[in-house]
């Protein structure tokens, strides 16, 4: 870290710089992204003082120390070199909360809690402070097709606890994770060793436990059939089913609420995606591990370094929890480029599904992206999947086709059909 200001002279506030994520290529770092935290206070240093004295000395004295999320209202800057710090900024520019990457617009990233905490009163948007998120996540959705949320409200110590729970296990020998290894048998649920899943006819290089919220036989009429089974947990470690149901239960919360926000978004009404549509969301949770780079293969020649292909994702959205260390995931913008979606601590990156495309009559476009992890080391992202109903039957809201001149873009899809023709082609036997 690294801190700058006026050493407390006399001034109002010192900055606190952390360097939050950057971009590393063979252990070469190319960009970095930085967070800016101000102390705000009125009195003068006493010498000798460390940072953090000085801080806890002003926390005392009732000087507010406000982080970069309240101050900068998010906003982060990437910069290259790492030399340079970022310059202050006014309250206007402090007000857009953008993700640059590369000197492109990446991604909004949202400080949702005034959402998460008003969703559900019936007058949520005569707040300000919701009315702005709104703002932002329907510019996110619309520009960006994929954003990143801060003041979810889930813990930052449970997201850090389910990736490190996640490298324990892949870090098993083969033998012991082939135990709960998925087939048609198992519902495809359960893990696969790298290679076995495919994406448009090519092996990704990851390995992974499927997981997908319960079905039986016969219900829906059968649609459901092919996924039939209870979830393969692993029994090393041993907390690990008990600590991903707890995750499971926070991002299905969360995700109900992000899409109240959507639907404030889109001008239909707050609870447009529950009932009918998503009332009782289906979800999926993939546990993903990406081996690190090896440009070159045993027999010499080069590698497929493709942890998972170019795809988009099957229902109304999903949460990324991915490694903080290391950016492999990248998405594509509306230009056709592909930005790498630096990961920032704390936060999920949440990219749109095909049913919200459907929903939303291609105002919200799904999100293609594709990971690539150029990292010497093995990375983990956990991916939560919140769906619509199992048997939903997903065509355009009447506000969005109107808004979109009233021709249907996409095909009327039953969410349950796709997701099985998805999955049962998802593997290579
Ligand atoms: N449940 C979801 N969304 N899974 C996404 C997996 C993407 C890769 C898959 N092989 C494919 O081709 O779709
Ligand atoms: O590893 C990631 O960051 C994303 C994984 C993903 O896109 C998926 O499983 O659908
Ligand atoms: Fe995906």
């Amino acid at each position: 870290d690294l801190h700058t200001g006026n050493n407390g002279q006399r001034g109002t506030e010192d900055l606190c710089i952390h360097r939050i994520g950057w971009q590393e290529t063979e252990g070469v770092i190319s960009s970095e992204v930085y967070e800016v935290e101000a102390v705000v206070y009125q009195l003068s240093a006493k010498n000798g003082e460390t940072w953090d004295e000085r801080k806890q000395r002003r926390r005392k004295d009732g000087c507010k120390v406000v982080t970069g999320d309240e101050r900068l209202s998010g906003r982060r800057r990437e910069m290259t070199g790492g030399t340079n710090l970022p310059e202050r900024r006014t309250p206007a520019e402090a007000a857009a909360p953008e993700v640059v990457s590369g000197g492109k617009l990446l991604a909004v990233n949202l400080y949702i809690s005034p959402l998460v905490a008003k969703c559900d009163d019936p007058n949520a948007m005569e707040d300000k402070d919701v009315a702005e998120v709104v703002t932002l996540l329907d510019r996110a959705c619309r520009d960006a097709g994929f954003f990143y949320v801060k003041g979810h409200g889930i813990p930052d110590s449970l997201i850090k606890e389910v990736r490190d729970i996640t490298h324990k296990f892949f870090d098993l020998p083969y033998e012991e994770k082939v135990k709960i290894e998925l087939s048609n048998e198992t519902g495809y649920r359960g893990y696969q060793r790298v290679g076995v899943n495919i994406t448009k006819g090519v092996p990704d290089r990851h390995e992974a436990i499927d997981c997908y919220r319960e079905l039986n036989k016969g219900m829906y009429a059968g649609l459901g059939d092919p996924l039939v089974g209870t979830n393969k947990w692993p029994t090393d470690p041993n907390n690990f089913k008990k600590l991903m149901e707890e995750y499971l239960v926070l991002c299905t919360e969360l995700s109900r609420k992000i899409m109240r926000g959507i639907a404030l978004a889109l001008g239909v009404p707050v609870d447009a995606f529950e009932g009918k549509i998503a009332g009782d969301p289906f979800w999926v949770l993939r546990i993903i591990g990406y081996p690190g780079a090896t440009s070159i293969s045993d027999e010499g020649l080069p590698k497929n370094d493709v942890g998972c292909g170019a795809h988009t994702d099957y229902g109304l959205l999903t949460l990324v929890n991915q490694d903080d260390d290391k950016t492999a995931l990248q998405v594509r913008n509306l230009s056709g480029e592909w930005i790498s979606a630096v990961p920032i601590p704390g936060t999920f990156v949440c990219n749109i599904g095909d049913m919200l495309k459907i929903l939303t009559n291609g105002i919200y476009e799904s999100t293609l992206h594709r990971v690539i992890n150029n990292s010497p080391k093995f990375r983990v992202c956990v991916a939560y999947f919140y769906e619509t109903n199992f048997d939903a039957v997903i065509s355009p809201l009447d506000t969005c086709l109107k808004k979109t001149g009233g021709n249907k873009k996409l095909e009327t899809a039953v969410y349950g059909e796709h997701l099985v023709s998805k999955v049962t082609t998802n593997f290579s036997y």
